[in-house]
């Protein structure tokens, strides 16, 4: 139970923006959430039901929407951001000038920012004076949490009291906080395994099984951890449940938007066609073209990723690119106790002598 003082801002009426509201509700707090849209306000505080994005969910009724964006920060010790990334700058922007430097801030939004190669944290620290910031993440299906299964998630901050407050905020008897002070890693990881969600949709769709599904989630889990700690996250973090959690939970569930745009290329459908099909934002989409991007500028081995752009924006055959990745180099298992390039070096020799 949080202290009923605690006031809690949720900005984002999506399906985890409003689970999130809902369990700080219960836990006590006062929780005002922003949504844009007047009429599916006025549909929450009457009906308490989001129709739009968790329509079974009995919300709580002391969660109040409302589209006055002063109003709901103001007061607030605790703001979650729950936008989708290519909106979140400007969301951030809107706000920016009720926002008070005591205020905690923390994001949920698993995706990159294009310009710059952003995390929704940078974009935190960089438009606002808080000092105070945080990413939650996990292997946190919105509808699985408005069920009340029992679920696990991080908030990484280096400020010990943004995961303090945000641990007593969302931690109840369904619903565990972790705490974490690797906030990069923690945050790359929710916007990376998309990417691999996508893959093993697409995976499934095409009757492989599960030897496969294991294959592709392992060797996903070395290319995320590979790309991170390359630029600059601690791989023990994908360890936890921000790394191999979220990514076992999104490449194993249909619940997954992104998983399912993977499923439904994996049917026949275009990509066009998979993103009108699902009618939300799945992030995983404009991650594979970013990371890839870096990856090319970084020099970082990812041939999962770049299989994955080619299907998506080259209309390569998704069966022929799993062939030509099963032609690709035998390297290393766990690069982190023997590197990939002495084993690719040692194979040369082998081949040469
Ligand atoms: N859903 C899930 O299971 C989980 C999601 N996450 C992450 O949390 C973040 C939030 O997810 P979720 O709650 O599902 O919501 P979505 O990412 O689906 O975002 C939907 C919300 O954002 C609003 N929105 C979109 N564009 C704008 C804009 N330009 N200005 C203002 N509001 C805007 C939508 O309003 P409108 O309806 O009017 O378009 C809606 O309220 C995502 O980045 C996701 O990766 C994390 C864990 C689980
Ligand atoms: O991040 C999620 C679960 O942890 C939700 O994934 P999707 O955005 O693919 O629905």
């Amino acid at each position: 139970m949080s202290d009923p003082r605690l006031q809690v801002a949720v900005l984002g009426g999506g399906s985890f923006g409003t689970a999130l509201a809902s369990i700080a509700a219960d836990n006590g707090a006062a929780v005002n959430q922003w949504l844009r849209d007047d009429d599916q306000v006025a549909a929450i505080n009457r009906d308490h039901r989001n129709r739009r994005y968790l329509a079974d969910f009995a919300i709580n009724p002391r969660v109040v929407a409302s589209s006055d964006l002063r109003a709901v920060i103001e007061g607030a010790s605790l703001v979650f951001v729950a936008i989708p990334s290519q909106a979140f700058l400007s969301v951030i922007r809107q706000a920016n000038r009720w926002l008070q430097p005591g205020q905690i801030l923390v994001s949920t939004t698993k995706g990159i920012q294009a310009d710059g190669f952003k995390l929704m944290s940078q974009i935190l620290e960089e438009e606002t004076d808080s000092p105070h910031i945080g990413v939650l993440s996990g292997p946190n299906l919105a509808s699985e949490i408005a069920q009340k299964q029992l679920t696990a998630t991080v908030i990484a901050s280096d400020d010990a009291l943004t995961r303090a407050r945000v641990q007593n905020a969302l931690g109840c008897d369904y619903f565990r906080v972790y705490a974490s002070n690797d906030r990069y890693g923690v945050e790359l990881g929710g916007a990376l395994k998309n990417i691999y969600a996508i893959a093993a949709g697409m995976a499934a769709a095409l009757g492989m099984g599960e030897n496969t599904r294991s294959m592709l989630m392992t060797r996903a889990l070395a290319e995320m951890s590979r790309f991170a700690v390359a630029l600059g996250a601690n791989p023990m973090t994908f360890l936890g449940l921000a790394g191999v959690g979220d990514l076992i939970v999104t490449c194993s569930s249909n619940l997954s938007r992104n998983y399912r745009v993977g499923q439904a290329l994996g049917e026949g459908r275009t990509l066009d066609e998979a993103i009108e099909a699902l009618g939300q934002v799945a992030e995983g989409v404009n991650t594979v073209s970013l990371v890839r991007g870096k990856a090319h500028e970084e020099g970082i081995y990812m041939p999962l990723c770049e299989g994955l752009y080619q299907v998506l924006f080259n209309g390569v055959p998704a069966r022929d690119m799993a062939r030509l990745l099963m032609q690709g180099e035998q390297s290393s298992d766990v690069e982190f106790t023997l590197a990939r390039e002495e084993v690719v070096q040692a194979k040369r020799r082998e081949e040469g002598s």
